[in-house]
């Protein structure tokens, strides 16, 4: 057996340094990277193959400050580095990370780590970045000031860490550094931490003489308290605009498709059960859902571009005081960003807000943002029912629907954080620390490999659960069959039927159809599932589903209140399954879990009821 086999490695460091980037390097991983500070909130392990075929274990962990630090991800760090991590000895050698260009704030860490009495490498990151701005490093000099082995990486680029992956490959691991007498006498003294990173930084660092930089420049305008908040309104109100006027004619060429597909196929089976199945509940059900693919895939790549970019933290600097008003702070305005493609990185996102409070509240409004499961239900009823007038010559009125839904997603968050703040007993507000990061243009590659990973997700859930609800909801409408003599509809005597007409007792005054009633049964285990399920109770029911045909079969069966009604349903109803359950996974509360339940299933009803009854009223 191998000496190698079983040594572990762990990547630590300040916030946004590059490890993840560095991990996915070493490891070959698919970890998500970012510009900003608390991406990762889990440790993940990789395998790292050396030169010479052994195996070596990775470990990718949040970054930190410090060991003193107490927010629920950081302590993951502390406690995986002090060999406190659950059913796990210390790692065998530390790979710390820091970021070149800012030595002055990530050496402290370094320190910090140099007491662990492990054996360390420092990886000085982001080279490429220090190079340009002409910060200049000598080696040398550090490697004696901090007596551990120093190594520069450009973790995004492709041979950019060369010379660690030797470092990692070689048999013999680096002496634990030689901590000198007065680290050890003052422990965690912060000044005398201050002190040594200051002779450190003179000793080794030589910076450029002062430059404009081009950070500020921009900042200037990004963090304006007023033209910051006008482009942060203009980047959001395109993102959606987008969405509508690139994603659309893709969606229609895709359903276009599967109809065609789904006839062809049909012609070609005997007519029973499974010529049913396959094109009522495959092609009809999946392909409908399969067809909001690129609007998904649209907002993802702004999303992309935007964690890449560095603009985040700024946006959440600039709704601070917003945030403060309703009892948050700038801290959740990233896991709720991240909320917008699914609740569940946006919950685990909560892991870097360090007061339970505010986690708590983050958590509980997370599921008010508009995750990207939501938006095949809007577009299918959008397309449906709202006509695509252009509006004042620029916009087209469909995006603005679209982004309504979203803004009354996010005003009904605030206001519950709102209420949530006046049952706090501690009124305390924190200020808002936040790194910063440079700007930076995203790689077009990176970019690709998101999108991939995105739309991976996307068809594995279309194949797994949402193939098996569909397929589910295609069995309750179409069995058991009519009786003999039967007088309505087919499919009115089948369970779907039966239980849709059954909820329909307590929907009726929202609106709701009995078939909008049954589509939320499996909406409750992915959302996308309701397009599935409205497209095959339709398509059972005798409805010719090719080209825009389920946008038809929806306007022939309710009228715009009930559609409106069904919208707003949707952007306040209870979440998915998934997010219950790490809703309980991250507050150890099955108290939590019912509230949330309880309080969205309330403001989704009342919400839908005022919107039907108001627009009924109106129309
Ligand atoms: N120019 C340049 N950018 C880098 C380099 N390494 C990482 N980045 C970028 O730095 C940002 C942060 O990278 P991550 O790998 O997410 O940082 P992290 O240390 O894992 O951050 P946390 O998980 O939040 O602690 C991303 O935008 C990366 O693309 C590098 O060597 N050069
Ligand atoms: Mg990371």
């Amino acid at each position: 057996m191998n000496a190698l086999l079983n040594r572990r490695i762990a990547l630590v460091g300040n916030p946004n340094c590059g490890k993840t980037a560095l991990f996915n390097l070493l490891t070959g991983g698919r970890q998500k990277v970012a510009n900003y500070a608390g991406v990762t909130v889990e440790r993940k392990e990789g395998r790292f193959v050396a030169a010479d075929g052994r195996v070596l274990k990775i470990l990718d962990l949040p970054g930190t400050y410090s060991f003193d630090a107490t927010s629920p991800d950081e302590r993951i760090t502390r406690d995986v580095c002090y060999g406190e991590y659950p059913g796990e000895a210390a790692p065998d050698m530390i790979v710390c990370v820091a970021d070149a260009t800012n030595l002055r704030l990530h050496l402290r860490f370094v320190l910090e780590v140099r007491q662990l009495g492990l054996p360390v490498v420092l990886a000085l990151n982001m080279m490429d970045a220090a190079r340009k701005r002409g910060i200049r490093i000598d080696l040398e000099a550090l490697q004696q000031r901090l007596g551990m082995p120093v190594i520069e990486t450009v973790a995004v680029r492709r041979d950019g860490a060369r010379e660690l992956v030797a470092r990692l490959s070689a048999e013999a691991m680096p002496a634990p550094p030689q901590v000198r007498s007065r680290d050890s006498e003052q422990g965690g003294d912060h000044e005398a931490l201050h002190r040594e990173v200051r002779e450190i930084l003179a000793a080794a660092v030589t910076m450029p003489a002062q430059t404009e930089s081009r950070d500020d420049a921009l900042d200037r305008w990004i963090l304006h308290p007023v033209w910051g908040v006008v482009i942060l309104a203009v980047v959001m109100f395109l993102v959606f605009q987008a969405v509508y006027s690139v994603g659309k004619p893709l969606t229609d060429l895709i359903g276009d498709a599967f109809g065609w597909m789904g006839g062809q196929v049909a012609s070609l089976m005997p007519a029973g059960a499974l010529q049913s199945l396959i094109s009522d509940g495959i092609f009809g059900g999946l392909g409908t859902v399969l067809g909001f693919l690129p609007e998904i895939l649209v907002l993802f790549f702004f999303i992309l571009v935007l964690e890449e970019s560095g603009y985040l933290p700024r946006a959440a600097f600039l709704l601070d005081r917003l945030m403060l008003t309703v009892g948050l702070t700038g801290r959740s305005f990233i896991p709720l960003l991240s909320s917008f493609a699914c609740a569940i990185p946006g919950i685990m996102g909560t892991r870097s807000i360090q007061d339970p409070r505010d986690r708590l509240t983050t958590i509980l409004i997370a599921p008010l943002m508009t995750c990207s499961a939501r938006l095949p239900v809007y577009a299918l009823l959008i397309g449906a029912f709202i006509p695509a007038h252009r509006v004042g010559g620029l916009m087209n009125l469909q995006g603005l629907v679209l982004f309504a839904l979203y803004v009354l997603g996010i005003v009904g968050a605030m206001a519950v954080g709102w209420v949530m703040k006046r049952f706090r007993h501690d009124q305390s507000e924190h200020a808002l620390l936040m790194e910063l990061p440079s700007y930076r243009l995203p790689t077009p590659r990176d970019v690709a490999i998101g999108l991939w990973e995105r739309a991976s997700i996307f068809v594995k859930r279309l194949t797994g659960v949402i193939l098996a609800l569909t397929v589910l909801m295609w069995f309750l409408s179409a069995f058991p069959g009519p009786p003999a003599g039967a007088t309505r509809p087919a499919i009115e005597y089948s369970f779907a039927g039966y239980f849709g007409h059954w909820l329909q007792y307590l929907f009726a005054p929202l609106g709701f159809t009995w078939e909008m009633c049954i589509s939320l049964i499996p909406a409750f285990a992915a959302r996308e599932t309701a397009v599935a399920a409205l497209a095959t109770v339709y398509s059972v029911g005798g409805a010719d589903l090719g080209g825009d045909g389920l946008g038809a079969a929806l306007t022939h069966n309710f009228g715009l209140p009930s559609a409106l009604s069904l919208l707003v349903w949707f952007v306040f109803a209870p979440q998915c399954m998934s997010t219950l359950a790490v809703i309980r996974r991250e507050t150890h509360s099955w108290r939590n879990v019912l509230v949330s339940f309880g309080y969205m299933f309330g403001i989704a009803y009342l919400a839908s009821l005022i919107t039907y009854q108001v627009a009924r009223w109106l129309l």
